[in-house]
């Protein structure tokens, strides 16, 4: 084994903070090649498809990369944008709002890199973008506000096993969730708010969740009970009496049971309690995406107006309003509190001066730098 080393590591280095901050992946391009690539990386992770592998394997090679690819592709080509996938777009933008934020927060040299579980830039590049900068403790964001072990364990999951690789292993922390954070629940009631006052009011505000297998639940996952919670904490700061309000989980992927009520039926059943006019937010997505640009905004409104309905409206993610810059900034902030670089009697040049001192005394040893 060879591991990833630092043969020009300069002794007396001034250290960095290092941030990763990653989303799901996307593929990368609109086409059945690149969707292939993609979702064999990704619907082999066994945190996301815990079928064991022999049954797995088949099915996917054997039947769905065979179909899903081309359905897929085309669906991504309806809202792909003239710099790529909306999602990676979003997040690269999210990065370096965020990183601004907080270079003015922290007291000493920080570095903010971005990555995606899947597909490109990998987890791989990201850390590598952070040691190359002289990060020395690690600070890992993804972007999921509920945690689930099919996005945030598999995170954690691909960045330990990238850091297994590295010779000189750095201090590292993960932001496992923040589903009930004050600053994120105030940035998705003010984005609510915001539309209302833009657009008008539905009857009803539906919030839809991307699910995950029903079994993931029985077996333990917080997931469905985050989602419920930043929903309620929403609805609560909007003052919205319970029957004005309801949740719903998209996206279900197989023919196993995901979390319900499922999206789809859930609107096109609406019409015909009544309900003539929705609103839509879906607050685990941290930037618009597939799921919600395709799915919600085109797919679901087009099947709300053909069940009878007469107003649909799609809230857009959080993506990279100021408050959701400030809400991520923030977490990071207090995430990375007790590191010296988040320390207020952290001082760049007395880092700097000691860094000479150890260089010279290192030179002077007879070390090559
Ligand atoms: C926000 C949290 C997400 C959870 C939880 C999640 C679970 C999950 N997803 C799949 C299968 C697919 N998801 C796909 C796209 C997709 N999923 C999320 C987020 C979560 N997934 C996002 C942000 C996206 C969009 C990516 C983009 O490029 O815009 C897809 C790919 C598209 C398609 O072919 O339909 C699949 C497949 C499973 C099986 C799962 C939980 C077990
Ligand atoms: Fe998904
Ligand atoms: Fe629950």
């Amino acid at each position: 084994m060879t591991y990833i080393g630092e043969p020009n590591y300069r002794h007396g280095s001034l250290h960095s903070l290092g941030v990763l901050i990653t989303n799901l992946g996307t593929p990368d391009a609109p086409t059945p090649q690149a969707l292939r690539r993609y979702l064999k990386e990704f619907l082999w992770d066994s945190r996301v498809v815990e079928v064991p592998r022999p049954v797995w394997w088949l099915l996917l090679n054997g039947l769905i990369l065979n179909t899903r690819p081309r359905q897929s592709a085309a669906k991504y080509a309806r809202i792909w944008g003239k710099d790529g996938s909306p999602l990676l777009t979003i997040t690269k933008a999210q990065g370096q709002a965020v990183g601004r934020r907080i270079a003015e927060r922290l007291y000493g040299p920080v570095k903010v890199a971005v990555a995606m579980r899947y597909g490109n830039p990998s987890i791989r590049s990201g850390l590598e973008e952070l040691r190359r900068a002289g990060a020395r403790r690690i600070l890992v964001l993804p972007l999921y506000p509920q945690y689930a072990a099919s996005t945030t364990g598999s995170t954690f999951d691909a960045v330990t096993r990238a850091l297994s690789e590295w010779r000189w292993v750095p201090e590292t922390r993960f932001v496992m969730g923040y589903h009930d954070d004050d600053a994120y629940i105030d940035a998705v009631a003010a984005s609510i708010r915001e539309h209302w006052a833009t657009h008008g009011r539905g009857e009803r505000l539906l919030f839809s969740f991307h699910g995950i297998p029903r079994d993931y639940l029985d077996q333990g996952d917080p997931y469905h009970c985050y989602c419920q919670t930043t929903a309620r904490l929403v609805a609560e700061r909007l003052e919205l009496p319970e029957d004005r309000w309801l949740v719903s989980f998209q996206s279900r992927f197989g023919k196993a049971q995901w979390l319900t009520p499922y999206t789809l039926e859930t609107i096109v059943g609406l019409p015909g309690q009544g309900v003539k006019s929705l609103d839509v937010v879906c607050p685990g997505f941290s930037a618009d995406c597939l799921e919600t640009l395709e799915e919600i905004a085109d797919e679901s409104r087009e099947a709300f107006i053909e069940a009878g309905g007469e107003r649909f409206s799609y809230i857009p993610s959080l993506n990279t309003r100021q408050d959701h810059t400030d809400a991520l900034a923030d977490l990071i902030c207090r995430h990375v509190q007790g590191w010296p670089e988040a320390d207020e009697n952290y001082d760049r040049e007395a880092q700097r001066e000691a860094g000479e001192l150890i260089r010279a005394r290192a030179l002077a040893m007879g070390a090559k730098n």
